[in-house]
């Protein structure tokens, strides 16, 4: 772990879902400190309970024991933006008033919250569809929409729950590209779940894998590439090949259920 402030601590999180007839442990005894600007993505086997932690860090969820500390620095941002794999845009809104939603729900002036958002749109390469709706968009653009809105509302925290796992191959790299260099400039503490190894590597300061049903911290992997990243560069080097490796094969056990 980096010498920086922490940004997220959990301390023993652990979540049950209770139904009448059955309890499902979901989460069990995850500790966890996340620095300050850090990138920090999640992998684990399907059910491993990724998108249940992210929920709780996003106040969606209640954890059933343990504590939470998100590390608030000022109290005109949002603690949290979260960003999902399906497209959340809203259809009646153009691409700026889009991106811009959340500074106007927060009272940020018109003529400040769209100086915000046209910055973001830029930085997504969107600025020709500032005054687009989104049915005039592809679904790499709509998710491109979601990326900005979630960094021009400048939260504490930003949660990111497979966002690019619906698009094509050629829209994902362009969207991690974009999304490198978005977070290069702004170094927004991020949480980050991905199925790809190849998407955490390119992306992480560091990757946790979690082992199957019930959802614990397995191993967590420092990324020491270098950065700023090329994803097309990153990919050649041996150092990417090494880890690349390493996580497979603690992940293949998690996934084989080969423990
Ligand atoms: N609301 C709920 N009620 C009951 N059980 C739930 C609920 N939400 C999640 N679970 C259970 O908790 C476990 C973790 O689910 P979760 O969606 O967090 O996993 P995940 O790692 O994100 O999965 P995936 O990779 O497939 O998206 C699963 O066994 C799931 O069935």
């Amino acid at each position: 772990m980096m010498a920086r402030e922490h940004s997220i601590v959990l301390k023993e999180v652990g979540k049950v879902f209770r139904s009448q007839h059955s309890s499902v442990t979901a989460l069990h005894n995850i500790n966890l400190e996340i620095g300050s600007g850090e990138f920090f993505s999640i992998v684990g086997p399907s059910g491993c309970g990724k998108t249940t932690l992210l929920r709780i860090l996003a106040g969606l969820e209640t954890a059933s024991g343990g504590g939470i500390e998100i590390n608030v620095t000022s109290k005109d941002r949002p603690v949290n933006s979260m960003v999902f794999q399906e497209q959340s845009v809203f259809p009646w809104m153009t691409v700026i008033d889009n991106v811009a939603y959340g500074l106007r729900l927060r009272g940020v002036p018109k003529k400040e919250r769209n100086t915000i958002a046209t910055h973001y749109i830029k930085m997504i390469g969107l600025t020709n569809f500032a005054a687009a709706y989104p049915h005039q968009l592809s679904g790499g653009m709509k998710q491109r929409v979601s990326v900005a809105r979630a960094f021009a509302n400048n939260p504490e925290i930003l949660l990111m729950d497979e966002p690019f796992g619906s698009l094509d191959e050629q829209n994902r790299i362009i969207l991690q590209q974009e999304l490198l260099k978005i977070w290069d400039m702004s170094k927004k503490t991020t949480v980050f779940i991905t199925h790809s190894i190849d998407e955490a590597l390119c992306l992480s300061d560091r990757i946790m894998i979690m082992t199957a049903h019930p959802g614990t911290v397995k191993t967590i992997i420092d990324i020491d590439l270098p950065r700023p990243r090329d994803i097309s560069t990153i990919r050649t080097s041996g150092r990417y090949n090494e880890l690349y490796q390493k996580i497979w094969l603690t992940l293949q056990e998690e996934v084989l259920g080969n423990k």
